[in-house]
């Protein structure tokens, strides 16, 4: 059971700060988004790396990106250790996988809420991770999507059948109120943006969040 909080529910003024106020959780989580895959441009490669060399927990590089085929494996190269791609925007999944590994970081693809899985089920054999989005990506603070959690139990069940080591992350509307069902669907990676930055104390929701996973664990 994971936590990797979202920085852009931080102070991007601070992010050097704010990483350091998550030390205790598992992963930073990096939103990447470009204006074209969906409407908000956060950050790219530069600031990446530069968080790469101070942040003390390592980096989930979630791209909202077109033509992540091109970019992801830049961002494996720029020090994030998971970097995850959309399907809906990749033409070679398999390739685009294969060269963020070959770059040195896990690879994982995310669908969007709208997204079935059942097409991309063969990538399961290249892939460290997969995403299912619990609201439609773009921005921090929307409502969780519940309705997901079905698309949830079927990808663990579907990586249960493949065999291996696949995490099953869940990213929108994760807090102390919604964390439950997605651990018991069989989430095990928890981004939560709001709910740990918007906490008084992001080192303990990080650690509320981690024990209310652990309980619920599928
Ligand atoms: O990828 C995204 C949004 O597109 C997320 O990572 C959000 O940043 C999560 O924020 P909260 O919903 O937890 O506030
Ligand atoms: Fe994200």
């Amino acid at each position: 059971m994971q936590i990797s909080p979202s920085i852009l529910a931080a102070d991007f003024a601070n992010l050097q700060s704010e990483l350091e106020a998550i030390a205790t959780a598992d992963w930073a989580h990096v939103d990447v988004m470009d204006y074209h895959f969906v409407p908000n441009l956060t950050l790219g490669l530069p600031v990446v790396e530069a968080l790469a060399a101070v942040t003390p927990v390592p980096l989930d590089c979630h791209l909202m990106i077109e033509d992540p085929d091109r970019w992801a494996a830049s961002y494996a190269e720029a020090g994030a250790r998971s970097v995850t791609f959309h399907v809906e925007a990749a033409t070679d999944p398999v390739g685009t996988a294969r060269a963020i590994r070959a770059a040195g970081a896990r690879a994982a693809v995310a669908l969007k809420p709208g997204t079935e899985f059942a097409p991309y089920e063969h990538l399961l054999a290249e892939v460290d991770m997969v995403l299912v989005m619990t609201v439609e990506p773009g921005f921090g603070g929307q409502s969780f999507m519940a309705d997901q959690m079905a698309k949830v139990a079927q990808v663990r069940e579907a990586v249960r059948r493949h065999g291996g080591e696949i995490w099953v992350q869940v990213d929108g509307g994760v807090a102390a109120d919604t964390i439950e069902q997605c651990a018991q669907a069989g989430a095990d990676v928890f981004v939560a943006g709001s709910a740990v930055y918007g906490a008084e104390s992001a080192a303990d929701a990080v650690g509320h969040l981690r024990d209310l996973a652990r309980r619920h664990a599928h």
